[in-house]
């Protein structure tokens, strides 16, 4: 990959005056075109931020099909958006929304020479679409900062679009046609990390081995790859590291399958491979397709060398066999994927194979998240708050607010099941917010009734946490409820830290400086890295309740509880441990000298009127 250069917008434009261009045609080339509002939203974005940071006299666009083919004609709802001096007006781009407008405005002067350069466009690791800029010289000679010209734009396309390192590639050329449609095509349909197929192309073949498995008669398999641990690599030793293994495990996947297999990268850390033909026996298919995919999880789990340390991750993969009843060719990579979500959860390195109970299962989740996002519109949410309490004096020392919900304005569903569907997208964020914002008012109208609740803890997802804005939103809640920072104590999980270290200990860092504290909660449900640990800004670990419930029948149990409490006590964490259900764990945990705990012993979440009762009864 070209040096990136971390220039800044003034900057971009005088290199934009010193590369001679006083007019740029800038072409895009749509592989995907989703026919969405969130893809005609990014593509408007991309075109707006290019002009209004390059400040150009004049800038035309081109936008292209996915074929390269033969432009077709201007369709008349484009034609009005053409002026008379031939330019077109980038903000009505969004006004474009059809699958085959292509739209070709040719600047009025001929072009002496055309500075060509590839943008090829990444969104989550997969390649949307490719940007040309040409830039048209007006000397003779082209200037000598034009290579500077491109990486500035290369660049300022990465920050303005956020995109991460990884997800975005430029190359730099002076090509002719036919290079940039051969250029295209190998952008087009792969993978520009790994050389291997990309989903365009596996959405193709996909299609038609469907269609001879049907023809045929025979049993083929889709293997949904996911690896694990690679995010932690990925993010702790960087993207360069984790490229060089996602390109070992494209070349480890080549070495297992047959000849005919079809190998493709999805992107990210998501590989797939097409099985055709196994068999005409469908358990003979199976068995196959289950062995194929152990031996890959043994090979993607023997170690990978980075100077001189040994690396390891896994694979967990999702199978589905085609074709079966009901089931059409665009079925098959959600069932494998929602068949990997199940290995995953089967707890990693494991195989599962699709069946209709998991598509049920599939439904259900899909139906919690589309009723959870107008819950969240409609104010359907609410809040328990648990009491804490001092382990030795009973004293309450602060309450956890815990978000409820019914479901079809129904049945209570736990957040442990909902919460993580809404953590696989930024619906965790408006929830999040909400939670926040609702808890601390809540916290402020206690004090302001005269009921003395010492401390608010709120749970905060990993995704939330790692949300550009997540700092400024805690400021402005803070703000705007009038909550004493102080008093308000965030719980996180040991994954917040884990999968971005140095990023979490800043955000944790900014918070801690205005007074907010922090818990880890979960505590050694998780990995439990204590290097990690004693580098964290938290006050408090939160003992999981896994640990607590079968205090004092389970021996091991207690001699871990009593392990966290010495190591706590040692680096300077009080604790407080979750679930405590009975009188003989609390005087365990009293006996180990525990700081705090909650759990049904004390009380169960209660809503804010019941906890107000409860404070006031404890106040006497
Ligand atoms: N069996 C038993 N359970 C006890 C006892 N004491 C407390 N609990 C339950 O344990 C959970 C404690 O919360 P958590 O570990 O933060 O675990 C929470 C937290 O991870 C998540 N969650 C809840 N509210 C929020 C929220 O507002 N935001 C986020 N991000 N996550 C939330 O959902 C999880 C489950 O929440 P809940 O269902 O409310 O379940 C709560 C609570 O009702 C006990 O003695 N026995």
């Amino acid at each position: 990959m070209p040096d990136k250069c971390n220039i800044t917008s003034p900057h971009a434009e005088s290199v934009v005056e010193a590369a001679g261009l006083n007019q740029v045609l800038l072409q895009l080339t749509v592989i995907d075109w989703c026919n969405s509002d969130e893809f005609v939203r990014f593509i408007d974005d991309i075109v707006n931020t290019t002009i209004t940071s390059l400040t150009l006299k004049n800038v035309d666009i081109q936008l292209f099909d996915d074929t390269f083919a033969e432009l077709s004609l201007l369709s008349p709802q484009i034609i009005t958006h053409v002026n008379q001096n031939n330019s077109f007006d980038l903000s009505e781009l969004s006004q474009l929304h059809s699958d085959h407008d292509v739209v070709r405005i040719i600047a009025k002067d001929d072009f002496l020479k055309t500075l060509n350069l590839v943008v090829p466009l990444f969104n989550n690791n997969i390649c949307i679409g490719v940007m040309h800029f040409n830039g048209i010289i007006e000397s003779d000679e082209p200037a000598p900062n034009t290579l500077s010209f491109c990486r500035a734009i290369a660049a300022l396309i990465q920050r303005n679009f956020r995109l991460m390192d990884n997800e975005l590639r430029y190359g730099l050329s002076m090509l002719s046609a036919s290079q940039s449609q051969d250029e295209f095509h190998r952008l087009a349909f792969f993978d520009s990390l790994t050389g291997l197929a990309n989903r365009r192309l596996l959405n193709q073949t996909i299609e038609a081995e469907y269609l001879l498995a049907k023809n045929n008669d025979v049993v083929g398999a889709l293997l949904f790859i996911d690896l694990d641990f690679f995010k932690a690599i990925n993010d702790s030793l960087g993207h360069a590291v984790g490229d060089g293994i996602l390109v070992e495990v494209a070349e480890r996947l080549k070495e297992i399958p047959r000849a005919e297999d079809f190998i493709a990268r999805l992107g990210g850390d998501e590989f797939v491979i097409l099985l055709p033909g196994l068999s005409e026996n469908p358990m003979h298919a199976e068995q196959h397709a289950n062995l194929l995919a152990e031996q890959l999880i043994t090979r993607i789990s023997e170690p990978y060398t980075y100077k001189g340390q040994s690396l390891y991750i896994g694979a967990s993969i999702g199978v589905t066999l085609f074709p079966s009843k009901g089931q059409q060719a665009d079925d098959l990579l959600q069932q494998a994927d929602t068949a990997m979500y199940q290995a995953k959860s089967n707890g990693r390195k494991k195989v599962s194979f699709f069946d209709i109970t998991m598509q049920r299962k599939a439904d259900k989740r899909l139906h919690i998240y589309n009723c959870l996002k107008s819950a969240i519109a409609k104010n359907e949410l609410f809040l328990h708050y648990q009491p804490q309490h001092m382990v030795q004096s009973g004293e309450i020392i602060g309450v956890e607010a815990l978000v409820r919900w019914h479901l079809d304005g129904k049945k209570l569903i736990s957040p442990a099941e909902f919460i993580p569907i809404a953590e696989e997208t930024d619906l965790i964020i408006d929830i999040g917010i909400w939670v926040l914002q609702a808890a601390c008012r809540q916290f402020v109208e206690w004090q302001s009734q005269g009921i003395e609740v010492p401390q608010l803890s709120v749970n905060v997802s990993t995704r939330q946490f790692h949300d550009q804005n997540f700092v400024d939103s805690i400021l402005m809640i803070l703000d705007e409820t009038g909550m004493d920072p102080m008093q308000l104590n965030l719980e996180i999980t040991e994954s917040v830290v884990i999968e971005h270290a140095e990023e979490a200990i800043r955000t944790m860092t900014d918070l801690k400086n205005v007074g907010v504290s922090f818990a880890i909660d979960d505590f050694g449900a998780g990995y439990s890295s204590l290097s990690y640990l004693k580098r964290l800004p938290a006050n408090e670990l939160k003992i999981d309740r896994s640990f607590i419930q079968n205090i004092p029948l389970n021996v091991s149990d207690m001699a871990i509880v009593e392990a966290v409490l010495a190591m706590a006590k040692h680096m300077g964490f009080n604790v407080t441990a979750e679930g405590v259900e009975s009188r003989q764990q609390l005087e365990f945990l009293q006996r180990q000298e525990c700081s705090f705990y909650q759990g049904f012993y004390a009380s169960k979440p209660l809503s804010a009127e019941h906890l107000a009762i409860y404070i006031k009864r404890l106040q006497g």
